[in-house]
């Protein structure tokens, strides 16, 4: 567990905030633009020092101001990967991997260099690597230090989207098989979907809520102050076949009746797979009466739990239970009217197959 309870002014800017980051699994630091989410990182790093606070890590203290204590960057057994790679240009990848690599890390050279796909590219100097190459590479690095928490500020930006596919294909890898802790920065629902666990969300220099991803998804009370967080929630499926005549993979919700289905483009992974479906507010569709599904529509079986307050809006969202899980929907103003929409009212929510791009689908 990192701990960190820390004040810092930076010219106009105060950061004052408290972050609790566990010790396993992938946790998003989330806000927006000028949020304090690089400041609170660095400090986090040793890359700037607070007025007043500490930061602790398991039952290291790395910052404790009152006791004048302060870690420096390199002995805080974290490693930091930024936006740019910041590799030495004129050693070879090897090289760069094996700098300041402890012998007891020998043996998991071999091992990481499979699990990021960096073996081809070994005795290349990082001149030669493509953007999402290099991070793979700066990655591998800041591992090999054998980190007790791995830091990643926006890791993914600017990378196209295939190359950003497989960067985030890689980190759900590594935070997988090698148990290192990940915090990292992002301003993007799509990646904190894709990859976290836990999402700390960050407005204004201070943490103001944190929680499970889905949790946090599903908080209408956030969508206003985050501005992009509305958008969608996350559910959990299960593969139960995959039609490679149609290219299309078949997927299971709670909520769905014995035999539905719902289809999406083929996805890597074996039935019976667990997948996290990012579906968009407004792509999800509600009917109050039961109506047979279409091949390219799938109708759950949904239960009305909250509905949201935007004032001077057309839209508005509400909250959808099905088998358990929460379902975010955006309608009108006018539809919940002229439907009679209540809390606690059984519907039928409705995903089209066309909505849901291969991108909003992961393989656990
Ligand atoms: N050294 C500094 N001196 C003055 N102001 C600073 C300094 N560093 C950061 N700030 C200000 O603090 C605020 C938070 O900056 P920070 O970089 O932490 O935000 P962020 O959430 O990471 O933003 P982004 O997503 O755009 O990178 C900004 O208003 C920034 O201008």
């Amino acid at each position: 567990m990192l701990e960190a309870q820390v004040s810092q002014r930076l010219g106009d800017f105060t950061l004052d905030t408290s972050l609790a980051v566990p010790a396993e699994g992938v946790t998003a630091l989330f806000g927006r633009s000028g949020s304090g989410k690089s400041s609170l990182i660095r400090l986090i790093a040793g890359l700037g020092v607070p007025d007043s606070g500490s930061i602790r890590l398991g039952d290291t203290w790395l910052v404790d101001t009152q006791r004048r204590r302060w870690v420096p960057p390199h002995r805080r057994q974290l490693g930091v990967v930024f936006q740019e790679a910041r590799l030495f240009p004129h050693y070879s990848v090897r090289g760069n991997l094996r700098y300041g690599m402890p012998r007891a890390a020998r043996a998991d050279f071999d091992g990481l260099v499979e699990l990021l796909g960096i073996g081809h590219l070994l005795s290349r100097t990082p001149g030669l690597l493509s953007g999402g190459e290099a991070r793979r590479v700066a990655i591998g690095r800041a591992l090999l230090s054998r980190p007790r928490m791995l830091l990643m500020d926006e890791p993914l930006t600017g990378l196209d989207g295939a190359r950003k596919q497989e960067l985030l294909h890689y980190i759900r890898r590594l935070a997988r098989d090698t148990g290192v802790p990940i915090l990292f920065v992002s301003h993007d629902t799509r990646e904190i979907g894709a990859l976290a666990d836990r999402v700390a969300l960050i407005e204004e220099g201070r943490v103001m809520a944190s929680g499970p991803v889905d949790e946090m998804f599903s908080r209408l009370d956030l969508g206003p102050r985050t501005g992009r967080f509305e958008a969608s929630s996350l559910l959990e499926a299960r593969i139960v076949a995959h039609d490679e005549a149609l290219c299309l993979t078949r997927l299971a919700l709670s909520g769905m009746a014995e035999g539905e289905t719902l289809s999406v483009a083929r996805l890597e992974g074996a039935v019976g797979a667990v997948v996290r479906l990012r579906l968009r507010a407004r792509d999800v569709g509600v009917a109050s009466t039961r109506t047979p599904s279409l091949p390219d529509v799938a109708c759950l079986s949904a239960t009305l739990r909250e509905i949201g307050d935007e004032a001077y809006s057309p839209f508005v969202e509400v909250m959808l239970d099905v088998g358990g899980q929460a379902l975010r929907a955006r309608l009108t103003r006018e539809a919940i009217a002229q439907m009679g929409l209540e809390v606690g009212q059984a519907l039928q929510a409705r995903l089209r197959s066309v909505t849901i791009s291969r991108h909003d689908v992961i393989v656990m």
